[in-house]
């Protein structure tokens, strides 16, 4: 039996990863990281140029890599200050610092059991399987250099630990606290997310979820209520709610999860709402998506119909949240040792797997994903 005492806590794993998605920093930045983004997507021109005009609006930098370096100190600040021992990397899909170099820097550095944490909360093929693909593809590229690979593992779905709730039912509360106070108590909660297509939602999540919005919208459903309940007991008032949609993308024949929160708020405002607040629960940080589909076209348009809103703020690098992180990984590290750890949740649905069965977030051209069941990797 060989000694485990002197092991640290997140043994086996001697780094996490944060992956993340990236974005520009200039404008020269922002038709390569465009072109990084939707290569061989299918896209339509027009739509990249409308999307190129929201990140020049804004000086051709998007906010997500500060972010990103937000949430690795407060990681850090986290970790050490509770004596955890694991640094911590960051590396991204479509911008710099790249995975690869990441990855080939971490192997550098004598690690080889890697914990991944992506900055995406829910499952479906664009926030886990193409994560898992992005690390196959870095995994490929190390293997051609011929260097050591490490093993490298995904924490499981978030969307429920009370580390990532607890702050937006506080950011809830705190944007009805910016509505006129006439209008709070009527005020409709609009939860939105990523629309994704809707066969890309149906077969979200593990084969058994699959069906009518798979397991993204019903993840993001849950997180709804949990919050929907948690103001209801703060404030105590009931207000109408509705998860809602932003920034579709894809060519208008292809169905995708509606209705946009645009036209959500001019039926909220024909329905007589006295006023909505915007609660973005897909997104871990207030990047472009959050910045320019709801802080300006959709605070535009509802100018426009004179309905007052306001927005919610997302986890971004709250301290709840890093430590929310700290203990994932070391529920996942006892799991990996053999042992059967409290796996925290809150809604109706459980816990999620550690990790992706085989079909789990199926891609529309199969391609290698590591850190899952059909992993090519150890
Ligand atoms: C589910 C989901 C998340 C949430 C989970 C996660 O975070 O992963 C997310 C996040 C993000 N999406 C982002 C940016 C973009 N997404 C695009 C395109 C697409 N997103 C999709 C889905 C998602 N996207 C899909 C199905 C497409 C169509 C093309 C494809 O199938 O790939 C495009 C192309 C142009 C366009 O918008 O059409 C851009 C520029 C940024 C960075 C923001 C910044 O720079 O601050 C972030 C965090
Ligand atoms: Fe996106």
């Amino acid at each position: 039996m060989p000694d485990l005492s002197d092991q640290p806590a997140h043994a086996p794993y001697d780094a996490l990863l944060l992956l993340s998605f990236g974005g520009p920093e200039g404008p020269e930045d922002v038709v390569p990281f465009l072109e990084n983004v939707t290569r061989g997507r299918g896209i339509p021109r027009e739509r990249l140029q409308e999307v190129g005009q929201h990140y020049f609006l804004f000086g051709g930098v998007s906010p997500i890599n500060e972010q990103n370096r937000e949430l690795l100190r407060a990681l850090q600040q986290d970790f050490s200050a509770h004596g955890m021992d694991l640094p911590v990397y960051w590396g991204n899909r479509n911008w710099a610092p790249y995975l690869t170099d990441t990855l080939r820097r971490i192997v550098a550095d004598g690690h080889r059991r890697v914990l991944t944490l992506a900055t995406s909360a829910y499952a479906s093929y664009s926030g886990c399987r193409q994560y898992r693909e992005n690390i196959a593809d870095a995994l490929a590229a190390l293997e051609a250099e011929g260097l050591p690979l490490p093993r490298v593992d995904k924490l499981r779905h978030y969307f429920n630990h009370p580390g990532f709730v607890q702050p937006m039912v506080d950011a809830t509360l705190a944007a009805l606290e910016q509505l006129p106070k006439d209008v709070r108590d009527g005020a409709h909660l609009a939860f939105t997310t990523h629309s994704i297509p809707t066969a890309a939602a149906d077969t979200s999540g593990p084969a058994p979820a699959h069906g009518d919005g798979g397991a993204y919208v019903a993840e993001h459903l849950d997180v709804a209520r949990t919050i929907v309940r948690a103001v209801q007991e703060e404030t105590g008032v009931e207000r109408p709610w509705q998860l809602v949609y932003q920034s579709r993308s894809g060519a208008p024949h292809i169905p995708w999860l509606e209705p946009d929160i645009c036209d959500h708020l001019e039926s909220l405002h024909a329905a007589g709402a006295p006023a909505v607040v915007m609660v973005p629960i897909g997104f871990v940080s207030d990047h472009m998506e959050v910045k320019y589909d709801l802080d300006t076209e959709a605070t535009a348009k509802a100018a426009e119909l004179g309905l007052p809103v306001a927005r919610a703020a997302t986890v971004g690098a709250d301290a709840r949240f890093a430590a929310a992180v700290r203990e994932l990984v070391l529920e996942r590290a006892a799991t990996e040792r053999g042992e059967r750890p409290e796996r925290c949740a809150l809604g109706a649905l459980g816990p999620s797997h550690d990790v992706c069965p085989v079909g789990c977030c199926p891609a529309r051209a199969p391609r290698p994903a590591a850190a899952g069941a059909d992993s090519p990797y150890a």
